[in-house]
């Protein structure tokens, strides 16, 4: 019997890189997002290389579509092994003009949408009396702070520390929870954070902001998919099972903790 993963926020990115990698390693994969074409096309796409994956549409902030999105998969694939709460939104603001609708959904979807994912896999692996891996997306701003990613930064602080409760309370059903921080990929979120750096800065071209903080990275490189994916992978195997409560930065070198 395969193992069942579900990724949230999965239709392109880093989640998409983290479906892929758990299928070629023989997951089944229940993909997620909000974004229906996109959810779609990939879904196509993943089958087309022979994977065993549905797509479920929902919204991360919503509570009702995270339980939702736990029962396709279950009603799909008979049980869940793997619950990914990878998705995720930026915003870049100097700090004097963060607004209330800013911080609101921010953090609807950044840690509501954490909170409720892992409720709803949480009561899944208590319900089949199995273990489970809940993997949270946190980040370097989980650890650092940026400027003008102040909303941003304290919504992956807080997954950081939901990360840290949740293990402490789901330990004793055999529950493992755990986040993975990466650094500066290259994804749409990324030429989001570019595009709006750069307007708030005097002399940035586009695409600097980006270059400014990649060149920051010791491994002389900027993060892939795969790089992400790799660290997900491990903490949705079996050789992570003594692990848990941790929020492990990927990042080439960049924050040290
Ligand atoms: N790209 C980067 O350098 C870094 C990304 N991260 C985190 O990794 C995760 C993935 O980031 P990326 O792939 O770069 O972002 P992305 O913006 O490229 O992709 C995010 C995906 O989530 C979906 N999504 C957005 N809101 C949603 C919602 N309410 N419900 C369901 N799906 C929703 C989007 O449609 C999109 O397909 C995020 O949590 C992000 O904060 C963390 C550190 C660095
Ligand atoms: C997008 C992100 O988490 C950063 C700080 O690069």
């Amino acid at each position: 019997m395969s193992k069942v993963a579900v990724v949230t926020g999965s239709a392109g990115g880093l989640g998409r890189g983290i479906a892929e990698k758990l299928c070629s390693n023989g997951f089944s994969v229940v993909l997620h997002d909000i974004n229906e074409d996109l959810l779609n096309k990939t879904v196509e796409e993943l089958k087309g290389k022979n994977f065993d994956v549905i797509g479920v549409k929902g919204d991360v902030s919503k509570r009702e579509d995270q339980f939702n999105l736990v029962k396709e998969a279950v009603d799909k694939f008979g049980h869940l092994d793997v619950f990914v709460n990878n998705a995720g939104i930026d915003a870049v603001t100097p700090f004097l003009l963060i607004k209330e609708d800013e911080l609101n959904r921010l953090f609807r979807i950044n840690v509501n949408g954490v909170v409720f994912g892992t409720q709803a896999a949480a009561e899944q692996f208590i319900r089949q009396n199995t273990k489970g891996k809940i993997i949270n997306a946190c980040s370097i701003a989980g650890h650092e702070a940026y400027a003008m990613l102040g909303t941003y930064s304290a919504t992956k602080h807080a997954v950081r520390s939901f990360t840290h409760s949740a293990a402490k309370e789901l330990a004793k059903h055999q529950i493992t929870v755990n986040a993975y921080c990466p650094g500066i990929a290259k994804t749409k979120m990324w030429d989001r954070i570019d595009e709006e750096m750069v307007k708030y800065s005097d002399d940035l071209k586009p695409g600097e902001a980006f270059e400014k903080f990649s060149s920051e990275i010791a491994l002389q490189r900027y993060q892939t998919p795969e790089d992400v994916a790799n660290l997900v992978d491990f903490l949705a195997s079996d050789a992570s099972d003594y692990i848990t409560g941790q929020a492990i930065l990927t990042d080439g070198g960049l924050v040290y903790r």
